[in-house]
């Protein structure tokens, strides 16, 4: 259902990503593995609308989306969970959550949905963002999957940060937002972690795809290679 095909990308200061081909099918987890500077965040965006590519094509649903913007995707269905969570935190929880809804999207019902999910957001309504522990910021920064009424959530190594336990309580909700046939796009640290959810694995390393397959099928080896290749660097 998203689509990146051929995909080149990047910066002012030169090219990231190189020719990568991925699909997140219907209903599916698919993990992004790569070590801190490989391209993941940049392929999010691209994937997102935020970044167009030099090359290539973002597609969604079968339709050619590429240099739409951000805001189109997001009404298409397509949830961005940004690293550094993207949440305001001068504002209360509740107002954070009426800006996550979309236009469209009625605020009360997106307010509900999302103390639904996270009940500990609900007795934290007038709470400052900024105030709460990390792992209550992040489940803000979650609810927007919930409220955005998604057909696809890329999530930005959304437990960075976070005690063991707290990144257990996340892994949970994606789980379960997974069983509701949302299709995630997950960029984890927690390699062991994001594999045991994902249905395929992409790895990327300096910009280029080098593993594509299933979680069964990789081995340790290929995943370290990735990482320290790109430590090596
Ligand atoms: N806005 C930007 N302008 C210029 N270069 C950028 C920008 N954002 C990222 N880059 C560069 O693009 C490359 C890929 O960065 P990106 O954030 O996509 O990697 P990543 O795999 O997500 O890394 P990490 O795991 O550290 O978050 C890096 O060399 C980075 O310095």
């Amino acid at each position: 259902m998203l689509e990146l095909r051929n995909v080149s990308a990047g910066y002012e200061t030169g090219l990231v990503l190189r020719n990568v081909s991925l699909t997140v099918p219907k209903a599916s987890v698919v993990a992004l593995l790569g070590a801190n500077g490989a391209g993941k965040t940049t392929l999010l965006r691209v994937a997102s609308g935020q970044l167009s590519p030099v090359s290539g094509q973002v597609r969604l649903g079968g339709e050619d989306m590429t240099g739409k913007r951000s805001e189109k995707l997001a009404r298409r269905g397509v949830c961005h969970v940004p690293e550094g969570r993207g949440i305001f935190p001068s504002l209360t929880v509740a107002d954070n959550i009426r800006l996550q809804a979309p236009p469209g999207v009625d605020r009360r019902k997106a307010l509900k949905q999302a103390i639904q999910a996270f009940p500990r957001l609900g007795e934290r309504l007038e709470q400052r963002a900024g105030t709460m522990s990390g792992g209550e910021q992040q489940m803000l920064a979650l609810a927007r999957a919930y409220v955005c009424e998604p057909q696809v959530v890329l999530l930005d190594e959304v437990s960075m940060g976070l005690a063991p336990k707290i990144v257990d309580e996340i892994f949970v909700y994606l789980r379960q937002l997974a069983s509701t046939g949302i299709s995630l796009l997950v960029v984890e640290q927690y390699v062991a972690r994001a594999l045991e959810l994902a249905d395929y694995v992409y790895i990327l390393d300096r910009g280029r795809l080098t593993y594509v397959g299933e979680p069964s099928e990789i081995s340790e080896e290929a995943i370290a290679h990735s990482y320290l290749g790109g430590l090596a660097s």
